[in-house]
């Protein structure tokens, strides 16, 4: 895992950007418009932070925490649902701290079927929500997964910023390069055989069955491999809850069985502390989130999330309108 700590100056020369980018009134807060603002923004950032953000996006690190962001100190309480957030603006400053230090890495963009369109989400649990299959799950275990899995402009990389973090809940993270897959179940994964399905948290979209094969189908994301890319270097996509071998493949079935288990022996944890960001490879690493107890007392943890792709350009020519937001 690659760390930087900002010292207390660079820390102060990133808050003085937040408040550029952020304003004081998180009723005004209009995240898009400050995406631009923060693209160039960026720029300056403490020299420091952004040669080692360009290290990670040269090097292709699997997983980069950057510590000591500002947080608040009058952070308001922990909206119970990204829904309230939405409507509140609560936490803008950090959105703003996540934009900036997401845009030393690559291009922030969002789906128009989650989070209402956000570019920024809230990731805090949610009541009757409990045992979901999305971020605003906390009492059973969120499994690996690689973010948005079906998409082709799926994100380089997703990026958590914590505000709150009480019972130091930990992120799990399991890297490819970790994974001890045999030669006959690589040979597999490599093949197009699996099928990707969108997650509970794309609002509307089709979920499962034949229908979501078709649609999927029509919307040109047909058969793919798990794993792809260079060879001394692979990439991989995976999310147990949403994917499938194609009917009747047993052998690919198997194949998304056991490389599930063998995730077991290799998870890593980071438990994020306030003002930590971690940001994950999305192409070589997949991660999840330990269990908790919700408290919804406005105490709870709370983080904010950010998808970043390295070429925006990839979302604009697949569709007719120059936009960020994935329809
Ligand atoms: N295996 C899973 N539960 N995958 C879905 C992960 C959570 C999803 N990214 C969300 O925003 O809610
Ligand atoms: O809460 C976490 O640590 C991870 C959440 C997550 O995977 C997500 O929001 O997509
Ligand atoms: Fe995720």
């Amino acid at each position: 895992m690659h760390r930087i700590t900002l010292n207390q100056q660079e820390r102060d020369e990133v808050a003085e950007l937040v408040a550029e980018v952020a304003g004081d009134d998180p009723e005004r807060w209009n995240p898009l418009e400050a995406m631009d603002s923060s693209t160039e923004l960026a720029e300056r950032l403490p020299l420091r932070l952004r040669q080692f953000l360009a290290g990670v996006r040269k090097n292709e690190s699997d997983v980069t925490v950057v510590s000591n962001l500002p947080v608040s100190d009058d952070l308001p309480p922990t909206p119970i649902g990204w829904d309230i957030a939405a409507k509140t603006g609560a936490g803008h400053r950090e959105e703003a701290a996540l934009l900036l230090c997401g845009s030393a890495l690559g291009e922030p963009f969002g789906w128009a079927n989650q989070q209402d369109g956000r570019i920024v989400h809230d990731v805090c649990p949610a009541p009757g929500h409990e045992n979901s299959m999305t971020s605003a799950s906390s009492e059973t275990e969120l499994s690996l997964h690689t973010e948005d899995v079906f998409h082709p402009c799926r994100g380089d990389y997703v990026s958590l910023m914590c505000l709150r973090n009480p019972d130091a809940v930990g992120t799990t993270l399991v890297r490819i390069a970790n994974l001890e897959l045999t030669e006959s179940v690589r040979d597999i994964l490599e093949q197009r055989r699996f099928r990707f399905y969108p997650d509970d948290s794309h609002v509307g979209a089709v979920l499962a069955g034949a229908a979501a094969e078709d649609y999927l189908a029509g919307r040109g994301y047909d058969l793919g491999a798990v794993v792809f890319g260079p060879a001394e270097r692979p990439y991989f996509r995976f999310d147990v809850d949403f994917m499938s071998a194609a009917a009747s493949d047993v052998v690919a079935s198997e194949a998304i069985i056991s490389t599930n288990r063998e995730f077991a022996d290799r998870i890593e944890r980071v438990a994020l502390l306030p003002g930590d960001a971690v940001f994950v490879d999305n192409y070589r690493v997949v991660h999840g989130r330990e269990p908790f107890n919700p408290r919804y007392d406005g105490k709870d943890r709370w983080l904010k999330r950010l998808n970043l792709i390295r070429d925006v350009r990839r979302i604009y020519a697949m569709s007719d309108r120059r936009s960020r937001i994935i329809a």
